[in-house]
Parts: C-alpha cells; sequence; structure tokens
C-alpha cells in the first residue's frame, strides 16, 4: 500500500498541504490533493523536486503543471485513490472528531469513578492507618493531594482534546472551502469549467430517455439547455501588445459583464483561457441568442482601457456561438456544437452571434 501514514499523521500533512495548495493557480482537487499530499509527507523525492523547481522564486503552479506532476510522478496513484484522498479527508476529521469527544467523555466518567473511589477509601482509612502506623488524618491527606494530581492532569488532558477539537473544526472548515474553491475560476469568480461540466452533465443526464417524436428532424424547444460560448477576439494580441496584467483585467470585466447577463437559473462561467459559456438550463433558442446579442453588443460598446490612454487600443470584441440541447443528446455532442457556432463567428470576420440549431448542423 503506497499510504501507511496513521489518520493522526494523514491529517497532518493535509493540514500542511493545504495552505500551500491554496496558494498556487490550479484548483483543489482530488489531482492536486495527491500532489500536494506526496509532497508533504515526503515519499516522492523525485515529485518534491519537480515541485520545487516548478515553485521557485514564488511561481505558482497552474492546472497544466499540477497535471503534470501527477502524470510523471505519481504513477501508481490512480483517479480514484485520488478521489479517496479528498473524501477519506472528512472520514479522517470524523473518525478524530468523534476519538477526541469520546476520550473527553471517558476522562469525565474516569473523574467520576476517581471521586467514588477516595469516598470509598476514605471509610477504609482508619483501619489502614492502623495497619501502617500512620495516622488517619496523614492518608487522607495523602489521597487528597494524590487525587488533586491526577485531577490537574485529566484537566490539562480535557484542555488539550478541547484544542484539538477545535483545530479540527478549522481544518474542516479549510476543507469546505477548498472544495468550493475547486468549482471557482480563481481569476473571474465565475464558475470554472469544472463546475461547467458538471452542471452540462446535469443537464444531458436530465434528457436522457428523451427522443424526438420526428427523429430526422429535431424540434427546437421552448424550454431545453442552451449553451452560449463566447470567445474575446484578438487576445493574444491584447496581451502581447499591453502585458498579460491588463489581459487579465480585461478577461475579469467580461466576466463581470457576463454575470450582468446572466439570468437566475443560468450559470456563467470560464471554460478556457479566454473563453467564456452561458448555460441555460431551460431557454427556447431565440432567448439564448438574444442573450449573447446582449453579452456581444454590451462588450463591444465597453471602455476597457489600460491605465494610461492608449489610442493605439481597438475596443475588445467578443465572438459567440449558441446552441440548443436536442432531446437525448450526449454534453459532448451539444458543447461541440455551440463551439462550431462560436468559430463560424470568428471566420465571419468576429464581434458577432451564430446560431446553430442542430437541425442545420
Ligand atoms: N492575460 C491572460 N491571458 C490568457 C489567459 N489564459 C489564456 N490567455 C491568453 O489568451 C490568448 C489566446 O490567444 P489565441 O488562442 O491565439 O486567440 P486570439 O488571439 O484571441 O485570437 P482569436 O480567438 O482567433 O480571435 C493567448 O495569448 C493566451 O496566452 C489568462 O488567464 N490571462
Amino acid at each position: 500500500m503506497r499510504y501507511q501514514d496513521s489518520m493522526a499523521r494523514s491529517a497532518e500533512h493535509l493540514r500542511a498541504a493545504l495552505p500551500q495548495m491554496t496558494r498556487q493557480r490550479a484548483a483543489l482537487h482530488p489531482i492536486s490533493y495527491a500532489v500536494w499530499y506526496e509532497h508533504v509527507s515526503g515519499i516522492n523525492p523525485a515529485l518534491s523536486h519537480a515541485l520545487q523547481t516548478l515553485t521557485r522564486d514564488e511561481r505558482c503552479l497552474d492546472e497544466a503543471q499540477t497535471l503534470q506532476l501527477y502524470q510523471d510522478h505519481v504513477s501508481d496513484f490512480n483517479a480514484r485513490t485520488a478521489q479517496n484522498i479528498g473524501d477519506g479527508l472528512n472520514r479522517v476529521l470524523d473518525t478524530l472528531s468523534a476519538s477526541a469527544s469520546l476520550a473527553g467523555q471517558q476522562t469525565a466518567g474516569f473523574e467520576a469513578s476517581l471521586q467514588r473511589w477516595v469516598e470509598e477509601l476514605l471509610v477504609e482509612a482508619v483501619p489502614a492507618a492502623e495497619r501502617s502506623g500512620q495516622t488517619p488524618g496523614q492518608i487522607v491527606q495523602q489521597l487528597l493531594v494524590g487525587t488533586q494530581d491526577i485531577r490537574a492532569t485529566l484537566q490539562t488532558l480535557q484542555e488539550r482534546l478541547d484544542g484539538s477539537q477545535n483545530e479540527l473544526r478549522l481544518l474542516r472548515e479549510e476543507v469546505r472551502r477548498a472544495r468550493a474553491d475547486a468549482l471557482v475560476d480563481s481569476l473571474t469568480g465565475l464558475a470554472n469549467r469544472r463546475a461547467f461540466e458538471q452542471e452540462l452533465s446535469l443537464c444531458a443526464a436530465s434528457r436522457t430517455g428523451l427522443r424526438t417524436q420526428h427523429e430526422d428532424r429535431p424540434a427546437e424547444d421552448a424550454q431545453a439547455p442552451c449553451l452560449v460560448l463566447g470567445d474575446i477576439d484578438f487576445f493574444k494580441r491584447v496581451n502581447d501588445s499591453f502585458g498579460h496584467l491588463f489581459g487579465d483585467h480585461v478577461l475579469r470585466a467580461v466576466a463581470q459583464t457576463l454575470k450582468q447577463v446572466a439570468r437566475g437559473d443560468s450559470l456563467p462561467a470560464r471554460v478556457g483561457g479566454e473563453e467564456f459559456a452561458l448555460l441555460l438550463p431551460h431557454a427556447s433558442l431565440a432567448q439564448a441568442q438574444g442573450l449573447a446579442e446582449q453579452m456581444r453588443a454590451s462588450v463591444a460598446a465597453s471602455r476597457i482601457r489600460p491605465a494610461q490612454a492608449q489610442p493605439s487600443l481597438e475596443r475588445i470584441t467578443m465572438s459567440m456561438g449558441v446552441t440548443q440541447m436536442t432531446p437525448g443528446e450526449s454534453a459532448n455532442d451539444f458543447f461541440e456544437r455551440a463551439d462550431r457556432a462560436l468559430y463560424a463567428s470568428k471566420r465571419c470576420g468576429r464581434n458577432c452571434v451564430t446560431v446553430l440549431s442542430a437541425e442545420a448542423a
């Protein structure tokens, strides 16, 4: 077995790993848990060496580097085990928490028994004094001092257990936050690709079993999942001309616009470097097209500029693709059609919206 640490030791490693993991660009998920767990526990020197090289000079690991480290150095660590580490952490916490509380109860029980013994011993003290040659007062005194010592020790133990429980609560909170962070894009605060894919799968799952009445001609639906994909035009040029930091600023501004366009039940997400999505679980194609057009126009009308006026900067624009899921369609096919619609907009000169229905595809 690869991991032979006790539960207490595992919790210690995870506790050491979490703060380091949260400083990286890569989100927290079972693969990054696996990489950082192996590093902090010191069981994988080759991995530690590679990881330290990549994070030298305060550099942060991104998704691709984390995945590469995992593939290169955590070879016999399969995805299932990785998932177990994430889930297992909570089990470790539960067990530790239960042990701490049980020890607390046992301590209280022991203290009650001790009190009872002391009382019984006091009844026996006079005959015992006769045998030992000590006065009853001396024996009672010894018992009292001994009891106080034990009580003080128990008190210290109880305080330590309380402290541990507090630490466990904090650790649990960190894990909860880390889990939530794993679904959020750290640059824009939008749902990330993972969260988006989860939601997309749910949409597809909710439609399995549905079949079109006319198999050869999928009907448009007034309330089916629709997808709007948007990609910033010539973003490389923006980065190259005004720097990566300004590029990041543009990404945040576009994300903000997407949030404003999103409706109550829709999911705005950043699904790639400069690619965004708006997943609408229940909409008509015309409604999705309307939102895509609103998004395109808002970005084109916005005045996203670097701090110093840059007359050479053209306005930022986006190309958009829109489609609707057909009954029983896979998430992949649905996404690919939206992507084809988006690239049709790029080919048509950018800064426009293309709608591609399954019928037309
Ligand atoms: N600033 C910044 N740039 C990023 C980020 N992620 C990806 N990019 C950049 O996005 C650019 C994408 O460029 P391309 O895929 O060539 O596309 P484009 O220049 O937008 O051209 P078209 O899509 O064809 O209009 C690359 O320069 C990436 O480095 C990020 O998080 N921040």
